[in-house]
């Protein structure tokens, strides 16, 4: 039961072990995995089995909560937690000339051709008065397209948030993966006219994940590319498939982080953003999910089943997200993320108002 599931979550969290509660895209569902001791485990090459927690920097280590203990339980249709006031916090003013002079930096590299893409993010405090169970709920009960989580390690923090974008799905060997980029606020019946801007900025990122993949992977196939509502914004989607054999982790570091994350070509990207962001994105823009979870799914008789009885196949499933639209809480306080992608056409007045509109997205969840 729902309820049941959030005390033991709860009782996890004042005993200090490490926990992970969350909800998939467009299901009913929330899981949790309990730790039963407060190590701190590590993935070495992605064949083991657990939640994994990775950060945006490649060279720090992905931390994995093992499958200890897993609780599943149907969320209730009448979840009383409904999204708080879309307060539209205005930000410092020195954090918002810092984010102007990065965008102009970051636009100046583009024109001087050391760059085609970069992905330039800031983060902000704010009180946050709820606990974090309920600022939970309150997210599952906004955005039920996205992928909302509430991370806890006693020895590495406590993370929570609302992300749009896959990083991989794997099941058996079927592949799934996207390039999501480009954001228009969302306006109720309004369907989102999209610029070349955009366009052309997703398109570096589809074609980037073809090429990574290339190599390691049969039979890529890309969708058209559509229009993807994330809580009050917009992004252009495409969704990618593909067959891979055993290659998971080559396929990962492949993609990660991709340039709707960070830049490209990625060592000049991700050095700018390390001299010039000043600060440590830790977790945000790293990546996050289920890694080689066992399922059996019951499939029902069939025609060509010759003892014509319900059959059992086992899958092993991994279904990583890009991890964005989230905070980290520490005491009554939230630091949130935000970000977005800077091309040659970029205007830093207008990458600092899509940044305003995506931290609104979490924000909105702090305050009842
Ligand atoms: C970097 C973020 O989002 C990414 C950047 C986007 C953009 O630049 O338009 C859109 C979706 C995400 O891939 C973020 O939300 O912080």
């Amino acid at each position: 039961m729902f309820p049941e599931v959030l005390k033991r979550v709860g009782e996890q969290l004042s005993n200090a072990l490490p926990f992970v509660v969350y909800r998939k895209p467009n299901r009913k569902e929330i899981h949790a995995i309990l730790q039963k001791d407060d190590m701190v485990h590590h993935t070495s090459d992605f064949s083991e089995k657990g939640f994994v927690f990775a950060p945006f920097a490649k060279q720090s280590p992905v931390i994995l909560l093992p499958y200890d203990e897993q609780l599943t339980a149907e969320i209730p249709s009448d979840n009383p937690f409904v999204m708080g006031a879309v307060d539209t916090l205005e930000s410092v003013a020195q954090d918002k000339d810092y984010h102007l002079h990065l965008v102009a930096q970051g636009i100046q590299e583009i024109h001087k051709g050391r760059l085609d893409k970069v992905v330039l993010s800031r983060k902000m405090e704010v009180d946050c008065p709820s606990a974090p169970l309920e600022v939970f709920q309150r997210l599952l009960a906004t955005y039920d397209t996205a992928f909302c989580y509430l991370w806890y390690h006693p020895k590495v923090g406590m993370w929570l948030g609302a992300t749009p974008e896959i990083l991989l799905r794997t099941s058996n060997n079927s592949l799934t993966t996207m390039s999501l980029a480009g954001t228009k606020p969302f306006v109720e019946g309004v369907r989102p006219a999209w610029g070349k801007k955009e366009l052309e900025e997703q398109r570096l990122v589809t074609d980037y994940i073809l090429r990574a993949l290339e190599d390691k992977v049969s039979n890529i196939r890309e969708s058209e590319v559509e229009s993807s509502q994330a809580g009050n914004l917009w992004h252009l989607r495409t969704r990618i498939t593909a067959v891979y054999k055993n290659n998971l982790r080559a396929i990962i570091e492949a993609l990660h982080p991709t340039p709707a994350v960070c830049g490209m070509p990625l060592q000049p990207a991700q050095r700018f953003i390390a001299e010039n962001e000043q600060y440590d994105r830790e977790y945000y823009t790293g990546f996050l999910g289920e890694l080689n979870l066992r399922q059996e799914i019951s499939r029902a008789k069939s025609e060509r089943n010759q003892e014509n009885k319900s059959y059992k196949v086992i899958k092993t499933a991994t279904e990583l997200f890009v991890n964005l639209r989230c905070m980290k809480l520490t005491d009554s306080k939230a630091t949130v993320f935000i970000g977005g992608g800077i091309t040659r056409d970029s205007d830093p007045e207008k990458e600092w108002q899509e940044t305003v509109a995506k931290s609104n997205t979490i924000l909105r969840v702090i305050n009842p």
